[in-house]
């Protein structure tokens, strides 16, 4: 029985190679039975399916069929190009065996309904599931992440036990461990006594920004009611500037209690220590890998092409063609800014900003520290920056229509609350906001670069005294072609004119969240220059308010974040 027991798989198996005949991964999917053992990534248990392992394959179409498979355990189809929904999973339809479900960075859709009571992994990160998580019912859960999906809604009690970066980056999820849901007719019928919404669409956990709910006049509307009765996704566009300014004082009280909160995020010795023994991260040939930067090895960095982008303060980046045509931008780090030791420091702190997964910060997926030699591996942007953009044709905002402009600096706003808020102590900083650090992607979508990194540098320069000697990190493309064939940019550190007055010698050593708002501050205002329609009044009002000159005045990223949204 156990010896022909796959033939009852067969049938779903093959309707899965359907969607994807030319696929090389199955291309051994041939004959009668798939527990020959020869069959790739099918694992087979007592005769029957058990397991299926096609992480980066490049599949496209349906997962449901391999969900239909009647002994499946485990189920990895992490990295590939799948799409339409997930059936409902529950003891009685689904795959009642399922215990590891890996879906992630795929292109599915649809709500996620699976009432399991066995299942111990859901990796379902980076796809786009809508809908709330009410319809989860699965009490086994050990590792979960739903991050980066168009997910709304509060959190159930359940689900509260796992770290916000398991819920980062959605639409508009609420309650522990993300801020209390928005009760958005109570924080305007407090401040403005009549019936207007104003339901901010959040992207990120930190963009869930919260108002209190008070003892208004208004009966409590949950931000997911009003989700539910799609008032809550409009962005509010009738509420006036005046209103928003009036609830700032009370939302900046309520918002910098919340992010002091003792709980209001992981210890970050906890999750690093984590991150090493977990599947993300991991030393290969050189390089430390993380989310996304599985495949990049030191060897395809060798062999790649590569060209001159620029150079900064913090050192030289580089846009590397590798073998299978994959872009990536490679920053090989000065050795002035950079000096040799402190080695564990360094990759502490790379390891925190490689776990960095937002639309708007742009992913670094792989970083060498080796005898000094520092290089940074990340997903490379196609069109330029914010800088390179107010240069063109003469330079001036004036270059970009109104809509672009504000989609920059909101994209921008995101990733930098994305940022503030992500669970790390000490908090992160980005430090060095400016507009070569704001990256344009494919569609135009601003992303924000280079994390942390200048206050490092400088952390480790107080610390330490560079060194003459430095060996070697075997990329030598990357040391030997900054007279490249392409034009290299001029050395650009440009931060100075975007930072705080508090940090008057530059030193970003110092630099702070409110430092940071200054300087997008400074961003926005440059950015909103020369505009004259009552939107951008109201923008430049932001501005003024995060360049305040005392940091303490200043709203914080998630204030701006809740201002911007009623002009974007
Ligand atoms: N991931 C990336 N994709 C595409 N272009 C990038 C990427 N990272 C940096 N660049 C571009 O490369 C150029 C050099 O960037 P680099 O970060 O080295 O210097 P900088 O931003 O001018 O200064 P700093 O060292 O202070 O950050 C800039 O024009 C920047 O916009």
């Amino acid at each position: 029985d156990h010896a022909d027991g796959g033939h009852q798989d067969l049938p779903a198996l093959l309707s899965f190679k359907a969607y994807n005949p030319n696929a090389t991964a199955l291309a051994s999917w041939v004959g009668p039975n798939p527990c020959t053992g020869t069959w790739f990534g099918v694992r087979c248990y007592r005769g029957r399916v058990a397991g299926v392992f096609l992480d980066s394959a490049s599949l496209a179409g349906t997962v449901a069929p391999l969900l239909g498979l009647g002994r499946i355990r485990v189920l990895a189809v992490r990295n590939n190009s799948l799409s339409g929904t997930l059936p409902p999973l529950d003891n009685s339809t689904g795959s009642p065996w399922l215990r590891h479900l890996l879906v992630s960075h795929n292109k599915l859709s649809g709500s996620l309904s699976i009432s399991l009571a066995a299942l111990r992994t859901l990796r379902a990160e980076h796809n786009g599931f809508r809908g709330g998580l009410e319809a989860l019912r699965v009490p086994m859960l050990r590792s979960f992440n739903v991050s980066g999906n168009r997910l709304a809604g509060e959190i159930s009690g359940d689900l509260s036990r796992f770290p916000s970066s398991a819920f980062g980056d959605n639409l508009a999820l609420c309650g522990p461990p993300l801020p209390q849901c928005v009760h958005a007719y109570d924080a305007l019928g407090r401040s403005s006594g009549n019936s207007s919404t104003s339901a901010t669409a959040a992207e990120s956990p930190g963009d869930s920004v919260g108002v209190s709910s008070s003892n208004g006049g208004f009966n409590k509307i949950s931000l997911t009611a009003l989700m539910a009765t799609g008032i809550g996704n409009a962005v509010l566009v009738t509420v006036s500037l005046a209103i928003t300014v009036a609830m700032f004082v009370y939302m900046r009280r309520k918002l910098r209690s919340a992010s002091d909160a003792p709980d209001a995020g992981l210890c970050f010795e906890e999750e690093d220590k984590r991150a090493q023994g977990g599947d993300r991260c991991h030393k290969t040939g050189g390089l430390v890998c993380f989310e996304g930067g599985d495949e990049l090895r030191l060897e395809s960095l060798l062999k790649a092409s590569a060209e001159v982008l620029g150079k900064g303060v913090s050192g030289s980046t580089y846009k590397a063609v590798l073998e299978d045509g994959v872009l990536v931008a490679v920053k090989r780090l000065s050795a002035l800014q950079f000096p040799a030791g402190r080695s564990k420091a360094f990759d502490r702190h790379m390891r925190l900003v490689g776990r960095l997964r937002h639309r708007h910060v742009v992913s670094l997926r792989a970083y060498c520290n080796s005898n000094g030699e520092r290089l940074l591996v990340y997903d490379f942007l196609p069109n330029g920056s914010l800088q390179s953009l107010l240069q063109a044709n003469g330079g001036g905002a004036r270059n970009l229509d109104w809509t672009a402009r504000k989609s920059i600096l909101f994209g921008a706003a995101q990733g930098l609350n994305y940022i503030h808020t992500f669970p790390a102590r000490p908090a992160l900083v980005h430090a060095n906001v400016k507009p070569s650090n704001i990256l344009l992607g494919e569609r135009g979508g601003a992303c924000v670069s280079e994390c942390g990194l200048m206050r490092y540098a400088t952390n480790i320069q107080q610390s330490i005294a560079p060194q003459a000697t430095r060996t070697r990190c075997p990329p030598e493309l990357f040391l030997e072609r900054d007279t490249g064939t392409t034009t290299s940019a001029p050395a650009s550190s440009g931060w100075h004119g975007y930072a705080a007055p508090e940090l008057a010698s530059g030193a970003a050593a110092r630099a702070t969240q409110e430092s940071d708002v200054y300087s997008f501050g400074m961003v926005l205002l440059e950015v909103v220059a020369g505009e004259g329609s009552d939107e951008t009044m109201g923008m430049v009002k932001i501005g003024m308010l995060c360049t305040a000159e005392a940091p303490e005045e200043r709203p914080t990223m998630a204030q701006v974040l809740a201002m911007m949204s009623e002009f974007v």
